[in-house]
């Protein structure tokens, strides 16, 4: 295989089922956004070295934006950065796509060079402090910062980087995987859950992985020890436990396709302001425990609360789907998805509220139900939420499909720390992009 080939992921929204889903037991509504990541594979190349195999990523965006990683069998293909700068998602993604694919360094002795650019939309991060350049056929931003340091508006940057770069990698190990993404994506879902766990020190439900690797889904976890029980990479039987991980172990996980319905849009204001939804996890983790057995009875009407929202979508959706978008029944479907919306909405922030301030955790400061208040006056609003880990990260809108957000709430003073992002649904998940010449820089 000697082809340029290049994949994208989309970002994410969590719409329902933040914190809930980090228990195997409850369900979660994630949504794929428009912004997407992308990953260009070079054709192989040469390294001197005939007996290990380097990865060089380069993220041209960011400053120092580059990573090189030397791998052989011999050393149970731990990366080991020749860069001297380090990414843990970067390394991980290596780590496993190597010990999964195992491959003989007498296969590949003059292809061993393996080069890969990344390149993010720009919804992923705070636009300060960049200079749009034109880059094959796309505007992307440049910034004048490391990654590490450029702000991030929550879309889920780092699950899109591990899933579209372990498609990148694995697409130097199995020539047929860059026209058939749809065969090989469970292994790909599956591998990158590994690695961004691995990087992210165990923490997450996965659902933003899921989603840059299926789009919009209806996602229930996998237990958390089917990760947490591998044996350190390195270990003689990694590759072997992986491979058995990756390939026939049941997950238990439910991932189903459930994108919003057509007719509706989707609405992401970035807030001035920002969250660690780590400190966020350990305080509610905290008062759930301590709180027993009431905050069971929290988590319970909350779930109550998000699977009416899942399957009211999921009717609109189905109506949509099988009728003429303007008709009269879609209209009353709208009008009565919007009240039902609302009342799923009030029993999402009473229990919220509660949380906020039982936990000391700001899942939903006053300030925030106060925003979405204001946001539910708008023209053709039919709710809105504070999407993932809540805080102050952002707002998410359901309105219908003719309503101007931005129009109507310019100048507007209460919207004034509301940034809308140039993103909207978009319900598929890592696949190829055709051209792949179109990322090239003239
Ligand atoms: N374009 C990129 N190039 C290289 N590394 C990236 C890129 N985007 C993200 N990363 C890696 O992911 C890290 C950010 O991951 P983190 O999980 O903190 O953010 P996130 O996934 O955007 O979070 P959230 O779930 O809040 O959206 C960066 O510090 C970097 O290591
Ligand atoms: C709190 C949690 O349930 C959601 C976090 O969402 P976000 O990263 O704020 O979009 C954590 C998780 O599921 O990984």
């Amino acid at each position: 295989m000697s082809e340029f080939r290049a994949f994208s992921a989309p970002g994410k929204a969590l719409l329902a089922g933040g914190y809930l889903v980090l228990d195997p037991k409850y369900d979660a509504l994630v949504v794929g956004l428009s912004a997407r990541m992308h990953a260009l594979a070079y054709p192989y190349d040469l390294l001197e070295k005939l007996d290990k195999f380097e990865v060089r990523v380069r993220s041209r965006q960011f400053k120092d934006g580059e990573w090189s990683y030397q791998v052989s069998p011999e050393s149970g293909f731990i990366p080991v950065s020749v860069s001297g700068s380090k990414n843990p998602f970067i390394e991980k993604v290596i780590a496993n796509v190597f010990n999964y694919f195992k491959p003989n360094m007498d296969d590949y002795c003059s292809r061993n060079l393996f080069v890969i650019d990344i390149f993010s939309d720009d919804a992923y991060h705070s636009q300060e402090d960049s200079v749009t350049r034109h880059y094959g056929s796309r505007n992307l931003s440049f910034h004048s910062h490391r990654i590490e340091e450029v702000p991030k508006t929550g879309l889920g940057s780092s699950a899109g980087l591990v899933t579209v770069l372990t498609t990148a990698l694995a697409s130097f190990f199995v020539p047929n995987l860059t026209d058939n993404v749809e065969g090989y994506r469970k292994v790909i879902h599956n591998l990158s859950q590994v690695a961004h766990c691995q990087a992210q020190g165990k923490i997450g439900s996965g659902f933003d992985v899921a989603a840059a690797a299926y789009g919009s889904i209806r996602y229930r976890r996998f237990p958390p020890k089917l990760i947490s029980d591998l044996p350190d990479i390195g270990n003689v039987n990694y590759p072997d436990k992986l491979t058995h991980l990756v390939d026939e172990v049941d997950w238990n996980i439910t991932i189903e396709s459930n994108c919003l319905p057509s007719g509706l849009a989707l609405w992401m204001g970035d807030i001035k302001s920002g969250s660690e939804t780590v400190k966020l996890v350990q305080k509610v983790k905290k008062w759930y425990d301590s709180h027993l057995p009431e905050s069971l009875e929290v988590y319970t009407e909350l779930d109550h609360a998000n699977s009416r929202f899942m399957d009211e979508l999921s009717k609109l959706d189905r109506l949509h789907n099988s009728h003429d978008h303007y008709s009269g029944q879609i209209f009353e479907a709208i009008k009565k998805m919007t009240l039902v919306a609302r009342s799923i909405r009030k029993s999402q922030t009473r229990c919220f509220r509660k949380i906020t301030e039982e936990s000391g955790a700001d899942i939903e400061p006053p300030v925030q139900t106060k925003l979405l208040d204001d946001c539910q006056t708008l023209e053709g609003v039919l709710t809105c939420l504070i999407p993932g880990a809540g805080g102050y990260d952002a707002i998410v809108v359901i309105a219908t499909q003719d309503a101007d957000l931005k129009t109507q709430t310019a100048g507007d003073k209460r919207f004034s720390n509301v940034q809308w992002l140039d993103v909207c649904q978009a319900d598929w998940g890592v696949r190829k992009e055709e051209e792949p010449e179109t990322y090239f820089k003239k």
